[in-house]
């Protein structure tokens, strides 16, 4: 579904942040991305999506590649991509509800359909009861579900997640999990979750790419790839005990 095809990244200041990069990722997996800090995580993420134009290589979604793509092809691309941070980027003077309802304000959807959905995304992510709370009452894991929520509005069917549990304690890490995997099995959303913890990959990725300095490490099933038979160089690269 996503072809990441041997992209390189260089910044005008001469980093190379990605060298090379091949990785087939396919539709409906959830697939983790894993590598220290500077490993080049983000900058992919932010190839996939468009942010980013990679110095060498080529990345293409159902076969299209985002190179060829007009302004107007971009703006419905990032529409079935849906993105959510470690930081949450949600907007302290909105509510919950305003959060969620910004995509589609800005798709032109109609008020009656945006409340529609908007109630719909807040049951799904379990937050009905919080429509109009603004983020600063929210705890961590609860602000993470509205920018979920809000992620999902525009009917993505690629949602990537970039460090979206690193700034929450284990239990609200697994409950936030729990449900990024329930909406990739119920939704068939694929999602590509990049981290630098390798306990996050293990609950719930089924595959997994290592990445390096910029580099492709490895990559596979996640049983493969850190079980009892994975490489020594991915265990000790994330220093963690095999
Ligand atoms: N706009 C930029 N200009 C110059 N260098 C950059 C830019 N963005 C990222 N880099 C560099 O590219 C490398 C990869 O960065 P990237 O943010 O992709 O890594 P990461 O694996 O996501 O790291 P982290 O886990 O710390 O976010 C790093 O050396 C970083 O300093």
């Amino acid at each position: 579904m996503i072809k990441i095809d041997r992209v390189s990244k260089r910044f005008p200041d001469g980093t190379a942040a990605l060298d090379g990069v091949l990785l087939d990722i396919p539709r409906g997996s959830l697939f983790g991305v894993i590598g220290r800090s500077g490993a080049g995580k983000s900058t992919l993420l932010r190839i996939v999506n468009g942010l980013e134009q990679p110095s060498e290589g080529e990345v293409s979604v159902d076969g299209v590649a985002l190179s060829s793509l007009d302004r107007a092809g971009l703006t419905a691309l990032r529409r079935r991509v849906g993105m959510i941070f470690q930081s949450f980027g949600l907007l302290a003077n909105r509510t919950v509800a305003g959060n969620v309802a910004l995509p589609l304000e800005l798709a032109g959807i109609g008020r009656s359909e945006r409340d529609a959905r908007v109630a719909e995304l807040l049951d799904r992510v379990g937050l009905s009861d919080k429509a109009d709370a603004y983020p600063a009452r929210l705890s961590g894991g609860q602000r993470q579900r509205v920018g979920i929520a809000r992620a999902l509005a525009t009917r993505p069917d690629i949602l990537l997640c970039d460090e979206a549990t690193s700034a929450l304690d284990p239990e609200t890490t697994r409950s936030v999990l729990a449900l990024l995997g329930e909406l990739n099995r119920e939704l068939g959303l694929t999602i590509v979750l990049i981290t630098h913890e390798m306990s996050v990959v293990r609950e719930i990725c089924d595959r997994v790419a290592v990445l390096d300095r910029g580099r492709l490490i490895e990559h596979g099933p996640v049983e493969a790839v850190f079980g009892t038979t994975g490489h020594a160089a991915t265990l000790s690269l994330l220093g963690e005990p095999a």
